[in-house]
């Protein structure tokens, strides 16, 4: 079976593993990460993580709320292996019923290559088929990088945004050689006319990426220094046009500017994504500001965060801090980060972050 078929088979059991959770089975996984990755893939169960939790009172819980059948997507690995032993053996001796057939099909038709139920997610949509109503999961791998002061501050009350040092702005400037496209919103570009090109490290032109804008009213200036010949520049803006709106598409169109629309009265993007993606785009720089960080983390699109905290304070309620917007209502549902690697740069220190995700 080559690895077309066998993607085919892994979808066909993921829509298997959908409607058997529909019909109210629960799904056991080992933690939050494997919760994420299935909701990603738009399934939706009663979960039930074990990583926290013995085996025999899982058991005691399910018999009391009467449920008799459950569906196991433990791990791969050896502690995984494990716990699929456990369970099974305790389940089966209280008379539960263990699905264990997609947790071995799910390995069968991921070829070996996948260690745990939190990457099925990410090893789906990177190979899924442009064609396959699937599509919506098929989004760039984006990391978010800000420079931020002590207290989140992007910059000061007066747009001041000096903050990296010399070797944080080198740092940015090898992730941007790096990666397919840089992103930014529509505030970032008004306030401090970015390049968005690789210039502060040794770089020829070819190693400048994609620049995209996202500008719901196409209010980006034609002089914009992101609109220059340097590098390629999509802008993402929303679907309702007006005559004024449709002549400076035609200007940016005229300039080699790509214009793309989704949503109506903000950029959709989880739609942009997904089109940036279909471009041939893998992996995006995401430089902010504030309210477009919002708008990527509330949507769950960011995957990884890197973040150079300079010992400065800026105070200000006004002045724009790493994640505006609106805020998550409550801890639950807010995004939660596991740090990953940190150091010492400059005179401040640099944090990275694999994002787990945020639970609606
Ligand atoms: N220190 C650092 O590392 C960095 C600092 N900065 C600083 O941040 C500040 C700019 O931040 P900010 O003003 O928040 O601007 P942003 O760059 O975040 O742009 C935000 C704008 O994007 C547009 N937008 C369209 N669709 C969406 C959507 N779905 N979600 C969110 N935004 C959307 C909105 O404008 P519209 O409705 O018109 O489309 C919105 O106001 C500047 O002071 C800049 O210097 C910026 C980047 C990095
Ligand atoms: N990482 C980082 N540290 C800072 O201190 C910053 N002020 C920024 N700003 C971002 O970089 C853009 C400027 O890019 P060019 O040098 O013009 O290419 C700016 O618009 C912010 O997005 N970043």
């Amino acid at each position: 079976m080559d690895k077309q078929e066998s993607l085919e088979k892994l979808l066909l059991i993921i829509d298997d593993l959908k409607s058997l959770a529909e019909n109210g089975i629960p799904i056991l996984v080992e933690g939050p990460n494997d919760i994420l990755s299935l909701k990603n893939l738009k399934i939706r169960a009663n979960f039930i993580t074990v990583s926290n939790t013995s085996v025999f009172q899982i058991a005691d819980d399910l018999i009391a709320k009467n449920i008799s059948e459950v569906i196991l997507l433990t791990d791969f690995d050896r502690a995984g292996r494990e716990y699929a032993k456990n369970i099974m053996e305790e389940f089966q001796s209280r008379g539960i019923k263990v699905n264990n057939l997609i947790r071995k099909e799910i390995l069968k038709y991921s070829r070996g290559d996948l260690k745990d139920i939190e990457s099925l997610y990410p090893y789906i949509s990177r190979r899924i088929n442009f064609n396959s109503d699937l599509s919506d999961i098929m989004l760039p791998f984006v990391i978010s990088n800000v420079g931020m002061t002590l207290d989140g501050k992007l910059a000061t009350i007066d747009n001041d945004s000096r903050i990296s040092g010399e070797n944080d702005l080198k740092r940015v400037h090898e992730i941007r050689k790096e990666v397919d496209a840089i992103m930014v919103g529509i505030g970032t570009v008004l306030k401090d006319d970015p390049r968005l090109t690789v210039h502060k490290i040794n770089a020829s032109p070819k190693d400048n990426p994609l620049r995209i804008v996202v500008d719901s009213n196409l209010k980006i200036p034609l002089t914009a220094r992101v609109l220059n010949k340097d590098a390629k520049t999509v802008i993402a803006t929303t679907t309702p046009i007006s005559d004024e709106k449709e002549e400076k598409i035609r200007k940016l169109n005229e300039m080699g500017i790509i214009v793309l629309q989704a949503g109506v009265q903000k950029v959709d993007l989880r739609k942009i994504m997904n089109e940036i993606y279909k471009m041939g785009i893998n992996k995006i720089l995401l430089e902010g500001g504030g309210t477009l960080n919002w708008g990527m983390f509330k949507e769950n699109l960011i995957n990884e965060v890197r973040v150079y905290i300079a010992p400065k304070v800026f105070g200000g309620a006004s002045s724009p801090t790493y994640v505006d917007g609106n805020g998550f209502k409550n801890v639950e549902e807010c995004t939660k980060l596991e740090l990953k690697n940190y150091y010492p740069l400059d005179d401040g220190i640099v944090l990275e972050y694999h994002v787990i995700g945020s639970f609606e």
